[in-house]
């Protein structure tokens, strides 16, 4: 416990070093390639989250873990508390607005399914190496909603979550529904809500996802931001390019940010983007967020090193958890040991048993 999270230095945070693992244990058994269309062809029509695919399909975390996978960088939000200590609002919203894009970058080379949360289903995480305590449970099978809660120094952050889809053929569009709120300490609250995320090429070639539309991060005080993902056009050179400006009461744009969801993001102060601007003052931009190296031991599900992290368990933790929590799921576990026929049968085992009982008993989800 005596090492320092090197992203903390700039605001003078000293995190506490934990041990966690670098690397996914390694496959018992070797892997046999599934085509993805034979299975979606007998379910078209039906919503992704309700298609029944076998485990081959899915990466070793639930939807309540790959919540907080968004939080991979909340040194942001850390930043971001100690800018509106110190006075400076406007940097403030710029590190929560950073935040905001940041939680995009471990989408990218993603294309697995997370398992499907029974209902009941929880997952705490015990962080002190980033300040943080997170809590997520899944509150309604029909609709599927995720409800999370995160507290860290200085600050809250919670989220409800539903996701709206729709199946094109090709592609298969996802519209969360819900509210993300940040609360300072200090009474200072945010509000956004996620982009549109579609899932393409599930017919050939690779899968990849893209995020694009609006978000706007609404503030109780001083400022707003509007951020623009924009849409990838087919072969676009630039792709995944986010644009956005903070405004202050009045409507007038104070700062300007752009980058991409999955590389960084900066800022330049004034309206860069308003009437008769050109670019020629980007070159005073300012580096807010730049994503983490990709691990040394990559993984068949592309995750990042903080994501190998969220479903370890050592016998110290096991002692401590619920019953409920991700992490003791057996197929779950059975996938990330590369056990894939077990993985299968635990599988089938759990969802049949969901559907079976109309009133599960939220203790015993497992
Ligand atoms: C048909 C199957 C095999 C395809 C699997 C597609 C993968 C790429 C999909 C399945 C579920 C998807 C996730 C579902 C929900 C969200 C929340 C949203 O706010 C950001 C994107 C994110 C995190 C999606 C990223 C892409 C995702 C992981």
């Amino acid at each position: 416990m005596d090492g320092i999270d090197p992203s903390m230095k700039s605001v003078g945070i000293n995190y506490p070093y934990v041990r966690r693992r670098k690397k996914l244990p390694d496959p018992v058994e070797k892997e046999k390639g599934v085509s993805l269309w034979s299975m979606i062809k007998d379910n078209i029509g039906k919503d992704l989250t309700k298609v029944c695919l076998p485990v081959y399909f899915n990466e070793p975390l639930s939807s309540l873990q790959k919540c907080f996978e968004d939080l991979e960088y909340s040194y942001l939000i850390d930043r971001a508390y100690e800018w509106g200590k110190r006075g400076d609002s406007l940097m403030r919203i710029l590190s929560v607005a950073a935040f905001a894009v940041s939680g995009y970058a471990s989408t990218d080379g993603r294309s697995c399914k997370p398992f499907n949360p029974l209902l009941g289903e929880t997952y705490e995480a015990d962080y002190p190496d980033k300040g943080l305590r997170f809590f997520s449970e899944k509150v309604s099978h029909h609709p599927m909603v995720v409800a999370c809660h995160c507290e860290g120094n200085g600050w809250r952050f919670w989220a409800d979550s539903n996701l709206k889809s729709k199946f094109w053929g090709r592609s298969i569009q996802l519209d969360p529904v819900g509210v993300l709120t940040l609360e300072f300490d200090d009474g200072e609250v945010f509000q956004w809500s996620k982009v549109t995320t579609s899932i393409y090429n599930l017919i050939l070639g690779k899968l990849y996802c893209d995020h694009y539309g609006t978000m706007r991060i609404q503030g109780n005080r001083e400022y707003s931001c509007k951020l623009k993902f924009k849409e990838q056009s087919i072969i676009d050179r630039n792709p995944h390019q986010v644009q956005g400006v903070i405004q202050d009461r009045s409507g007038r744009t104070v700062a300007t940010l752009f980058g991409k969801w999955d590389e960084s993001m900066h800022y330049v102060m004034g309206d860069c983007f308003g009437k008769g601007k050109g670019s020629e003052n980007f070159s005073e931009a300012h580096l807010l967020w730049k994503r983490s190296k990709p691990p040394k031991f990559p993984t068949r599900y592309n995750f990042t090193s903080f994501a190998i992290t969220l479903n370890e368990l050592t016998p110290g933790l096991k002692e401590k958890l619920p019953p409920t929590d991700s992490r003791l799921r057996p197929d779950q576990r059975c996938l990330e040991n590369g056990e894939y026929e077990r993985a299968n049968a635990e599988k089938l085992r759990l969802e049949q048993r969901q559907r079976q009982v109309s009133q599960p008993n939220p203790s015993h989800p497992l």
